[in-house]
């Protein structure tokens, strides 16, 4: 029998004006936080954290920090932590800080905390990094023996945040269950590091439940600015469920296509949730789904907002970058391999070139807006 792994934080919060109360809830598990935030985050909500940690007792410290989680600015935290004598990182903002956070907390031997201000990806509640290199390009996956401590997402700051991070992370926790359920049929290993529990499975499937019946009001709700169940149930499923579910339910083609993608410099500047929006129908047509889920999955996430054109992401079905976006999703290593039968380099590049034709015609039938070509840096 193979042995089956689910992990997950040890403490999820989330609700309107939680933020108000992370210093309670880092005081549980440190004395002297490292705050790790762009300027752009700490502009937003930097005074609601620093009055928090006051009100607990403990000192406010805040790193800057860049665009992407590189091996470099890793270290650099790791040599702050060390050199000052902090107990636990926060990673407070998108999945990059989150990431970078979580890599150095583990690399000094503290403690680390998740505190997203979009519920723009499925990254704070995993055990593991993402890490770039200075360009954009995906370098490597870094598994960490634990769990962030905490999880703090406060709804009233994702409904202000920009809608096009909401949409993101519909895209991103969309592909957990395409990607759950292929892991599950095959005989693959999740990122938890074994096969996936009926738990992580079923997690997953969740989490795409809740999004089909609530993204779209939830999508409402932030342009509006306000805070909904809807939304709570959309910042849920992004943040929570997705989470457990791509780390316990495993990755598939999807990501491993996301991977890919980020090696064409013209997809640079997408979110992370988009490029994988394309992974997640590309894996549809790879594994052959039947026609009616495929032609619904596009009409869903048009109308979220997300691409599934080639047009979308700056490429087109001629573009000479398919074959390294290929060879990349195909690499020794990649989830891709978890996918219930082999899957060629070949079988990646044909079915990324069946998307453009496929989405315009049910985008065409539907009276929905034909695809916008996107230019990277515009
Ligand atoms: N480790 C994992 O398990 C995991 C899972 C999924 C994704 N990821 C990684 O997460 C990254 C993507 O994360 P992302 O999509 O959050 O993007 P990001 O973290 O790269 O960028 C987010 C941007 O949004 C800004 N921002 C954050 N909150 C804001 C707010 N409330 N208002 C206005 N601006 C705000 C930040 O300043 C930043 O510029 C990728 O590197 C991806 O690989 C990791
Ligand atoms: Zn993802």
């Amino acid at each position: 029998m193979s042995t089956m792994v689910l992990a997950s934080p040890s403490r999820y919060v989330q609700g309107a004006g939680v933020l108000g109360s992370l210093g309670e809830h880092l005081a549980k598990i440190g004395t002297s936080p490292l705050v790790v935030a762009d300027d752009r985050v700490w502009e937003l909500v930097g005074s609601t954290v620093a009055e928090s940690l006051e009100a607990a007792g403990l000192p406010v410290v805040r790193v800057g920090f860049g665009t992407y989680a590189t091996a470099a600015a890793v270290d650099s935290l790791v040599e702050r932590i060390t050199t000052d004598g902090h107990d636990v990182v926060v990673g407070l903002g998108g999945g990059s800080v989150i990431d970078a956070a979580k890599a150095a907390g583990h690399l000094a031997g503290i403690r680390w905390a998740s505190v997203p201000t979009a519920a723009s990806s499925d990254a704070p509640c995993s055990a593991l990094s993402v890490i770039y290199t200075e360009d954009g390009e995906f370098e490597e996956y870094r598994f960490f023996p634990s769990n962030p401590h905490l999880v703090l997402i406060d709804t009233a700051v994702v409904a202000h945040a920009p809608a096009r991070f909401l949409v993101g992370g519909i895209g991103d926790a969309l592909a957990t269950w395409v990607e759950a359920r292929a892991v599950a049929a095959g005989t693959g290993d999740t990122m938890a590091g074994g096969r996936p529990t009926a738990t992580g499975t079923a997690l997953a499937r969740l989490s795409w439940e809740l999004l089909w019946e609530n993204a779209l009001p939830a999508l409402d709700a932030v342009r509006a600015r306000v805070v909904t169940p809807a939304l709570e149930k959309v910042v849920e499923a992004n943040t929570l469920l997705s989470g457990l579910g791509f780390e316990s339910g495993g990755l598939a083609a999807a990501h491993a296509i996301h991977n890919g993608l980020t090696a064409a410099p013209q997809t640079h500047g997408l979110t992370h949730g988009e490029k994988v929006n394309i992974g997640t129908l590309t894996q549809l047509v790879l594994e052959g789904a039947p026609t009616e889920e495929i032609e619904d999955f596009i009409v869903f996430t048009t109308r979220v907002g997300l691409p599934n054109t080639l047009t979308e992401v700056g490429l087109t079905p001629d573009s000479p970058e398919l074959a390294a976006v290929a060879a990349a999703a195909t690499a020794e290593g990649e989830t891709i391999h978890a996918m219930p039968f082999p899957v060629s380099a070949e079988q990646v590049v044909s079915a990324l070139k069946a998307i453009e034709g496929i989405s315009r015609r049910v985008r065409a039938e539907t009276g929905l807006p034909e695809p916008v070509a996107y230019v990277a840096g515009h």
